[in-house]
């Protein structure tokens, strides 16, 4: 880091996905309801703080899960975070696998993405503030490796580098979406890290995704189709293995020397502006203000 960039105390958000409602070894933990002008989160947020770096915790689907993929309010939660101070979001995820070398129990440190969806509210941009962000590069470098190093540490089966394939469910696949994105070369699939992955960039959140594989999917000749009881089977021993990767990764993350983003996540929305000052919606500057307001100057907001 150079000498004249400033300092900037990292805020560590961990959004838990299917299994991880809750975070252990939390100091001064406590739960808040975040108020975002894009409606509620998920859950109320876990603030705390491990090996003193402050952390907010918030579990995707809400604790006790009554939410699902399609109905999950992507912009409130990552608005949420952003409110609560968070500098980065890791995304702690359920995935199937569609490759033989990543069987259950392996964790993919991804790196791509494939956007599937379709019935979701994908941007806090649109009429009155038109943005373009860029998605070449979805994952912060930066977060990659120290979540890399951690599960090495730790001896965790983990691969670097991968592309999610997020589709849209509730529903599984079937085994010939199954084998189209396996010709696709993707590696893992799953139902939620688009549109957050789209937002935190939106938002300037550095963001990466531990993909826990849970599954085989159905192309696998050995896993004829994917069912919940097998998914849950593998999802507690998963989540120990996550929330030991929190505890290594946190500290790591804190202790780095701090400056921005290499990748430039939190300047995301520099060029990315095209509506001209004029011609701007005063109502939803207003409203983006919690995500963009650095590039509006404002406060306050949502
Ligand atoms: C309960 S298995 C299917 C469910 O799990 C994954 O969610 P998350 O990314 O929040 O762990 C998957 O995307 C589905 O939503
Ligand atoms: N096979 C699968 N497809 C989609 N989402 C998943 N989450 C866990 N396993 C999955």
């Amino acid at each position: 880091m150079d000498q004249t960039s400033p300092r900037i105390e990292p805020v560590i958000g961990l959004i838990g996905g299917s299994g991880l409602y809750d975070i252990d070894g939390l100091e001064e933990r406590e739960w808040r309801r975040v108020e975002t002008g894009w409606g509620d989160p998920s859950d109320a947020l876990l603030f705390g703080r491990l090996a003193g770096v402050r952390c907010v915790f918030l579990p995707r689907h809400g604790r006790g899960h009554p939410t699902p993929p399609s109905a999950l309010n992507y912009r409130a939660n990552i608005a949420a975070l952003k409110r609560a101070g968070c500098t980065e979001v890791i995304s702690l995820s359920a995935v199937g696998s569609l490759r033989e070398e990543l069987p259950p129990g392996h964790f993919v440190i991804v790196d791509q993405f494939i956007d599937r969806t379709f019935a979701r509210e994908k941007s806090f941009f649109g009429p009155g503030c038109v943005a373009h962000v860029s998605m070449a590069h979805p994952v912060c470098a930066r977060l990659g490796d120290a979540l890399e190093s951690a599960a090495r540490g730790l001896g965790l089966p983990a691969t670097r580098g991968g592309t999610y394939l997020v589709m849209e469910g509730p529903q599984f696949s079937t085994r010939a979406e199954s084998e189209l994105y396996r010709s696709w070369r993707c590696d893992v699939i799953g139902m939620t890290n688009m549109p957050e992955a789209k937002l935190a960039r939106e938002a300037e959140l550095c963001y990466a995704t531990v993909a826990m594989v849970t599954d085989f999917d159905c192309w696998h000749p050995e896993h004829d189709a994917v069912t919940v009881e097998q998914v849950v089977k593998v999802l507690s021993a998963n989540a120990d293995k996550a929330r030991a990767l929190v505890r290594a990764v946190v500290p790591m993350l804190g202790a780095a020397p701090r400056g921005p983003c290499p990748q430039g996540c939190d300047r995301a929305l520099e060029s990315a502006i095209v509506t001209a000052p004029e011609k701007r919606d005063p109502a939803l500057l207003a409203k983006l203000d919690a995500v963009a307001g650095r590039v509006f100057g404002g406060a306050g907001g949502g």
